[in-house]
């Protein structure tokens, strides 16, 4: 580090043994109001927290009504911005996608008829990545668990690409002790490597002209501009320049012709980081495929199914109405071929919003409805709880509730829903699913966490 950075190392070294600012992103489908919180000054929506409090006792946050992301990495959102057309509709891939952070964001900023698929290797960070999405509540979000080699299955499908690596995390250093703990040399070189491979089996899957985005979290050049210019050297690809603003802090570096951007804890609020942007080169042209009707592996519901459950979301007809089993979930219509392409080829373990199950002439409603943008509040009975209640709800605990009735209930909190229940009499059966549910004891004092009013 003394040799990349000279002069400055020794407020790097000083900047390493403060603590590391805590940072949200808002999700402006859920939370109307901007905080009077100081902004991540390259993220629109994201802002700084005076201090860490203890989320897992604000309702708001198991309502992914925010996400608690590191501020550096939001700095995906200017590639974006500045190099690619958010109004169209694209097909993003984001590689390394758990736990969710940039899985999240990119959501945010993409069109409602685009389609994003999460992709995580590692099979319970999977998992994990599909309940970050289903909470987030956007509804053109594909969850995948595949190697990045298998995404050669689908050949130009991709206008962007996100591959947030796996690093050494020199950058989290004060962040995470863990990460010190298992720095070093030759860890790095297996980094680097590791990295070379995921870029080369999924570079194919990207279009000509689609741009790849590369982070990691660490600063030594092996795993970022080295690796970066070695992609550019063996494929078509070019570096993309980005804008900056000279207050933000953030380092432009150059190496054989590629643009980086470096994060330094001295100059930036944020922890370490690094991004480049690179361009496939050549023309896509959109292959047509004649030939006998294809077989579709994704099913539609049938009208009766569909007709039960339309009424649940804002606007059906902008959407594609499947049923797996005794399951019905909603697409984007205008993603339909593209969903039915990665059932093909991939291992999808979530896609769009699981809307409700039905048996027979019965309706249940799933929980990522109650979470989802598209959800159509009017058509159901809605209680406000209060802080208490609302994490009691969440630890999956019976409440009572005013009134009567024996019908589904959303229940929400600060006018956020958190998710479903059946109303009994003034009881409830508590349809919060159990395997999300907050396990730690409530201290006897709840202190009231407003991060967002
Ligand atoms: C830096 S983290 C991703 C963080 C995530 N993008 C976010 O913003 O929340 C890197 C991810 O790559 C995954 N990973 C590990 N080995 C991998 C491999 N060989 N190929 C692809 N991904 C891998 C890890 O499980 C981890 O979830």
């Amino acid at each position: 580090m003394e040799q990349i950075l000279g002069s400055s190392f020794k407020n790097f070294e000083a900047a390493l043994d403060q603590p590391a600012p805590i940072s949200i992103r808002l999700n402006s489908s859920k939370i109307f109001t901007e905080p009077d919180l100081p902004k991540v000054p390259w993220a629109n929506n994201a802002f700084y927290l005076p201090e860490r409090p203890q989320f897992t006792l604000d309702p708001l946050f198991h309502a992914g009504s925010y996400y608690v992301q590191e501020a550096s990495s939001m700095f995906l959102e200017q590639a974006l911005k500045q190099q690619v057309d958010l109004e169209q509709p694209l097909r993003v891939l984001d590689l390394c996608g758990a736990p969710g952070g940039k899985t999240t964001h990119l959501a945010s900023l993409i069109s409602e008829d685009s389609l994003l698929v999460a992709n995580e290797v590692i099979k319970n960070r999977a998992s994990i990545l599909a309940e970050n999405v289903a909470k987030w509540g956007s509804g053109n979000v594909v969850v995948t668990n595949n190697d990045p080699r298998q995404f050669s299955r689908l050949p130009d499908f991709f206008d962007l690409m996100v591959v947030d690596a796996p690093c050494s995390g020199e950058g989290m250093f004060r962040k995470d002790p863990q990460a010190v703990n298992e720095w070093s040399e030759e860890n790095v070189k297996l980094c680097a490597q590791r990295q070379q491979r995921i870029l080369m089996d999924v570079w194919e899957a990207l279009k000509p002209g689609g741009l790849l985005v590369y982070s990691t979290c660490t600063w030594n050049e092996s795993e970022n501009e080295q690796n970066v210019a070695w992609l550019a050297e063996q494929e078509n690809a070019t570096s993309v320049k980005l804008e900056l603003k000279p207050e933000w802090g953030i380092e432009a570096s150059e190496y054989q012709g590629i643009e980086g951007y470096r994060f330094y804890p001295q100059q930036v609020k944020g922890e370490g980081f690094f991004m480049a942007v690179l361009r496939k080169t050549g023309d896509y042209e959109e292959s047509i495929k004649g030939g006998r009707k294809k077989k579709y592996k994704v099913i539609i519901a049938g009208k009766k199914e569909q007709a039960l459950v339309r009424s649940w979301f804002q606007y059906p007809d902008k959407f594609e109405w499947l049923q797996w089993g005794e399951i019905i979930s909603a697409i984007p219509a205008s993603q339909f071929e593209a969903l039915d392409e990665l059932y093909q080829n991939m291992h999808v373990i979530y896609a769009g919003t699981e809307v409700a199950e039905v048996k027979g002439k019965k309706l249940k409603p799933m929980h990522p409805l109650a979470l989802s943008r598209h959800l159509n509040k009017n058509e159901f009975s809605i209680v406000d709880l209060e802080l208490e209640q609302a994490l009691k709800y969440l630890r999956k605990e019976d409440i009572a509730l005013e009134g009567g009735g024996s019908d589904w209930v959303l229940l929400q909190y600060k006018q956020v829903p958190l998710g479903w229940a059946k109303q009994i009499g003034n009881r409830i059966n508590n349809y919060y699913p159990k395997e999300w549910r907050i396990r730690m004891e409530l201290p006897t004092e709840l202190p009231e966490i407003s991060v967002v009013k």
